[in-house]
């Protein structure tokens, strides 16, 4: 972990850190007790950052409506309503919690905005009709946030949210759990300014449609404070992932990795043939795919470079599973007593699994590859399967996929892939996140591409997180490429051209 000036603010090449709002608050707290910066001052500088950010973004701004809560994160929100008052930008205040319920920062910035100028309205119906350059500050909650939204803040959200102004959230939109990017009714903002440390559920679930772009301001937490308080999870972007070596201008195909791919029953064909084309534009050597019979055909048509062969029974499987060094067992697998034979020859197979759909719920069900744990293999459940692997409703997933991501790799070892709006990336070092893509990719194949990535990076080297983080990253980012040209009707084949230009 880097503790230099910037742990925070690392450059591209380095990931970010995101915490729990539990690890913010110890955060807060060390910054008030080492550094002896009052929590007043703080609330001030956030207001501050706050303020400028939203000045920055709108340098027009003729009008500010400011939606305070009852704690701290209405405090804030006093702090922009005092800091625009002083500078003569009119600013009234919806008061969301009444100001004798308000205590400590949060009573004291109330006063300061009071005394500052800013109108102070206890009713939606109170608040000016917006004009053309107003813009709405979201201080309603913040990371004190749990449980079921309580009135009267459900109607404020839904105020903001009808209204057509633009929208800066104070640390995080009203209604988002800080956590796990869990929401029922929450504040969709342009943009959020958050504090001290990133939120997690910025970037999980719902937290990136929700934030809009995400500014971060350290508020002056010194390294020694950083170094103290272990962050959730780390973020990559592109800049910061390990990527694949330059080829030697003598390469020859055999360094390159050989991939087989396992699936495509009856009905199931084209979720294997994606998955082995997946892997061939990903780079690898050689490509196998073991099949039903009826598949065959289409696969050396469409790719003759993929060797394509019929399997009726696992036993027809068992001499191809000798050479790969990356078998991949899943894509359009179904879960027939084929099914079951296959999965249960390739997990006996010494090349490195990488598990997805049916093989997933096959291997949930118990009855191939019981009880095992592998620290040489790659499960990539969505939501769905994540429950099953789990035993656990779905929604408890969702609730927390952070936790059942880490639960997943507790559970069977070696790297767990939950996909997302955030992919989670759980390994025995932690847990990583990265945030490529767009919701056109809801569409199915999406998953047998990323299966076949996936396999082709660790067939050509990569251990086996850091080709799972690659080949999340290149996914999405090769989706977002693809989706230039629209989201709705993108298909996964589309995305192939870019994988491409990708990868090198
Ligand atoms: N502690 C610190 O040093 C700093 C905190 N800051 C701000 O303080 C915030 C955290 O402040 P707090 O811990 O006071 O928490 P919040 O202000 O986020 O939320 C607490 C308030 O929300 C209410 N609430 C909680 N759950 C609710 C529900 N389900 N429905 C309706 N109301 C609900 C509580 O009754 C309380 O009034 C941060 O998000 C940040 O904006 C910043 O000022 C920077 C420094
Ligand atoms: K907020």
């Amino acid at each position: 972990m880097s503790d230099t000036m910037d742990s925070q603010n690392p450059s591209p090449t380095e990931p970010q850190k995101l915490y729990r709002a539990e690890a913010v608050r110890q955060l807060d707290g060390l910054v008030i007790s080492q550094q002896q910066i009052p929590a007043i001052a703080l609330m001030k500088r956030a207001g501050r950052a706050a303020f400028d950010a939203l000045r920055n973004r709108w340098p027009e701004v003729s009008s500010i409506q400011v939606f305070c809560g009852g704690g701290n994160n209405g405090g804030d929100g006093y702090v922009i309503a005092g800091l625009a008052a002083q500078r003569q930008i009119p600013v009234t205040v919806y008061v969301g919690v009444p100001a004798d319920k308000l205590k400590g920062e949060a009573l004291e910035a109330h006063g300061f905005a009071e005394r500052e100028g800013a109108t102070l309205v206890t009713s939606l119906a109170e608040l000016p009709a917006v004009e053309k350059n107003t813009v709405l500050v979201d201080a309603l909650l913040g990371t004190g946030f749990s449980g079921e939204l309580r009135a009267p803040l459900d109607a404020a959200i839904e105020h903001i949210n009808r209204s057509p102004a633009p929208v800066l959230a104070v640390d995080l939109p009203s209604g988002l759990n800080a956590d796990s990017g869990f929401a029922a009714d929450a504040v969709s903002a342009n943009a959020t300014v958050t504090f001290i440390g990133r939120k997690a559920g910025l970037f999980l679930g719902r937290g990136p449609a929700l934030a809009g772009d995400v500014i971060f301001e350290d508020l002056g937490a010194a390294p020694a404070v950083y170094a103290q308080v272990p962050a959730q999870l780390t973020r990559y972007s592109g800049g910061s992932l390990e990527r694949l070596p330059a080829r030697a201008a003598d390469s020859y195909k055999n360094q390159f990795g050989h991939v087989l791919i396992v699936g495509g029953d009856h009905g199931l064909g084209g979720a294997a043939l994606i998955a082995s084309e997946a892997a061939a534009r990903t780079g690898s050597g050689l490509i196998s795919l073991a099949t039903r019979p009826e598949h065959v055909v289409a696969s050396l048509s469409r790719r003759p470079e993929v060797m394509a062969h019929p399997v009726v029974s696992g036993q027809e499987l068992e001499p191809l599973l000798e050479s790969p060094d990356v078998i991949a067992v899943g894509p359009g697998l179904g879960h027939s007593p084929w099914s079951e034979q296959l999965l249960a020859r390739a997990g006996r197979a010494p090349a490195k699994l990488v598990l997805d759909a049916d093989a997933l719920n096959i291997l949930a069900g118990g009855r191939v590859l019981a009880g095992i744990k592998r620290d040489d293999w790659v499960l990539t459940p969505h939501i769905g399967e994540a429950a099953r692997l789990l035993g656990i409703p779905t929604a408890e997933v969702s609730a927390d996929p952070v936790a059942a991501a880490r639960a997943i790799q507790e559970k069977f070892s070696g790297v767990v892939v939950l996909k997302g709006a955030g992919t989670l990336i759980a390994h025995a070092d932690g847990v990583d996140v990265i945030n490529t893509g767009n919701p056109g990719m809801a569409s199915g194949g999406m998953g047998d591409l990323l299966t076949g990535i996936i396999a082709s990076l660790i067939g050509q080297g990569l251990a086996l997180p850091a080709a799972a983080r690659l080949g999340v990253w290149l996914h999405g980012e090769a989706g977002n490429r693809a989706a230039a040209a629209g989201q709705r009707g993108l298909l996964a084949t589309d995305l192939l051209p870019h994988v491409r230009e990708l990868v090198d």
